[in-house]
């Protein structure tokens, strides 16, 4: 079989959405995935299993996790797209061989370059869960079959791809679950994440796990992610006075009229807040740089603005610099966005900002100003976001950087990929930690579901044994604790691992789906899961 090296089909160099039936799936988004981006290890055993004339024994590997993380009761499971791109294109080029050859430590003989060589994965087959599914402990996300030598090889890259995948889109779901549906979540933890890969693989797993935009381009780029953002304090603190301000008209937004002087107009709009009868002693004099600042952006973005309010004093200053350059954009036909705050008391701020928005809508007659959107940010996490809700808020948007992309509260997943099979043999890893006992054989895994359609119970079968059936009960039994066990009798039986790479075998791949898809997958099935949780 033909199998292409590294690096996106298209031609423009753009990763598409997914790859298409038949078609070998791109190479991986990251080019520092490789064939030697694994432990030295995995080198050594595949050669000592090939000086052994052992590397072609059939061996199965289950990869799966032990404990549900954040000490919560489910888990996303994401990273499978870029599995398959990268055992898709598994080769090893002249210069990798080399390396290897000077690196296996004493000699290497030429057999196993000349091995090497012609390796691909046409001989391996990948059962996998979909990609964006609720999945629990135990049960295998991938099983994977072929010669013992060059599964081996992926235990290390296949466990990276989906570990912190897995656990960012779970860290993300659980945002998602504490702020609730309507509110818009952005992920914004590009700078504090750990490194680039890091940032691109947070910005794409989090809007799996059910964020609804990102402030990082690039991932936009790569994956057609919504964009968003606001501004920064660097940009209200760079300027001085309105003074500044050269470039002072502005058309109106259905080109009709021309606002020759832009700035006094927003001038005139902050006497008349300031005098305004329900807004009178709120505010004396608000700062100028930060009126200079919002206005400029507002000439740059008149249909997109939202301005940062915390720079100096929100109330006094922030909030209503914000509705005179939002007033005077709306006397020309636009409409402002609206406000992000980034820091005090987030709760408190959210309201005062509300009732500021809902005089001024009734104050001047300015339909839907009170609904006007407000931002939050700064070091926000799970506990803060349901503190916020207990306290009562009025955010619309949440911008959620460190706590999100770096999985604060767990490092890893903890995911770990075990042999569970050779030349059709079970095998077993004992430990004294029953709970680290591997479960052996190749197993078929299904999802049964009751009556009202939610799924019960997910059940791992040995590949010889009958698979659940519609409407026949069937004993299920937890794998270490003899105490818990149900019959069940399935309404419907979903087979969870689905094969994403046949190898050579002739059997069916599934597609790859789009993001949006697997992410409307994450959202469909966590609906149902935290239901009954
Ligand atoms: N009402 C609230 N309830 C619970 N936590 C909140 C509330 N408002 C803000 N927070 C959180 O409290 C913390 C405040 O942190 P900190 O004191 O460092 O920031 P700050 O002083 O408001 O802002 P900065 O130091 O960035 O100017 C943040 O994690 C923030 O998300
Ligand atoms: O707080 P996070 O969840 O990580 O979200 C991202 C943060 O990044 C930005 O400012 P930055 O933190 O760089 O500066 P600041 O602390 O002065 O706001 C933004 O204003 C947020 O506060
Ligand atoms: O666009 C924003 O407001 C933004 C982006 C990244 C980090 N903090 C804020
Ligand atoms: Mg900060």
């Amino acid at each position: 079989m033909e199998v292409k090296a590294n690096g996106p089909n298209d031609e423009s160099g753009r990763i598409p959405d997914g790859p298409t039936k038949g078609r070998i799936p791109d190479g991986p988004t990251n080019p520092m995935v490789t064939p030697l981006l694994t432990d030295l290890y995995q080198f050594t055993m595949a050669y000592a299993y090939w000086k052994a004339g052992k590397h072609q024994e059939r061996a199965v590997f289950d990869l799966y996790f032990r404990k549900n993380p954040f000490g919560g009761e489910y888990t996303v499971f994401a990273g499978l797209e870029e599995c398959i791109r990268f055992i898709a294109n598994f080769k090893f080029t002249e210069d990798e061989i080399s390396f290897i050859r000077e690196t296996l430590p004493g000699s290497c003989e030429d057999g196993f370059c000349d091995y090497l060589r012609g390796l691909d994965c046409s001989e391996v087959e990948l059962y996998a869960v979909p990609e964006g599914s609720v999945v629990f402990p135990k049960v295998p996300l991938l099983r994977i079959e072929g010669p013992i030598a060059v599964v081996q090889l992926l235990e290390t890259p296949l466990l990276n791809l989906v570990n912190y995948a897995s656990l960012v889109a779970t860290n993300a779901a659980r945002h998602r679950f504490v702020a609730g549906k309507t509110k818009m979540l952005l992920e914004f933890g590009l700078r504090r994440a750990q490194g680039p890969d890091g940032g691109i693989g947070a910005s794409k797993y989090c809007y799996i796990g059910g964020f609804d935009a990102t402030s990082n381009v690039a991932a936009g780029r790569f994956f057609g992610i919504p964009l968003r953002g606001t501004h920064s304090h660097a940009f209200v603190s760079s300027y001085m006075s309105l003074d500044e301000i050269v470039e002072k008209s502005l058309q109106s937004s259905d080109g009709s009229s021309s606002c020759e002087d832009f700035v006094s107009l927003v001038q005139t709009w902050l006497d008349k807040i300031k005098w305004s009868n329900s807004l009178r002693g709120v505010f004396v004099e608000t700062n100028q740089s930060e009126l200079a600042a919002f206005t400029s952006y507002a000439l740059a973005f008149p249909n997109n603005f939202l301005a940062l309010v915390d720079t100096y004093d929100v109330i006094r200053s922030g909030i209503p610099n914000f509705c005179a350059v939002a007033l005077a954009l709306s006397d020309l036909g636009y409409k402002a966005v609206g406000i992000r705050l980034d820091s005090g008391d987030l709760a408190y701020l959210s309201c005062e900002a509300r009732k500021f928005f809902c005089a001024i809508e009734k104050e001047f007659g300015v339909p839907g100003f009170g609904k006007t959107s407000i931002t939050a940010s700064n070091d926000l996490n799970e506990e803060t976001l349901d503190a916020l809700n207990k306290q009562g808020h009025e955010v619309d948007a949440f911008g959620i950087g460190t706590y999100l992309v770096t999985c604060f509260t767990q490092a890893a997943l903890g995911c770990v990929f075990k042999l569970v099979e050779i030349n059709n043999q079970p095998r077993i890893k004992l430990s004294e930690d029953v709970s680290k006992v591997s479960i052996p054989c190749k197993k078929g895994c299904f999802r049964l579901y009751g009556k009202e359609g939610y799924p019960l119970v997910d059940i791992m079968t040995g590949e010889n044994e009958p698979s659940p059936k519609v409407g026949e009960r069937i004993l299920c039994r937890h794998p270490f604790n003899e105490s818990k066990r149900a019959y069940v009798v399935p309404q419907k039986v979903e087979e969870l691992l689905k094969c994403y790479w046949p190898g050579i075998s002739g059997k069916a791949r599934e597609d790859l789906p789009p993001l949006k898809e697997i992410r409307e997958r994450c959202i469909k099935q966590l609906s149902k899961c935290v239901l009954i949780i």
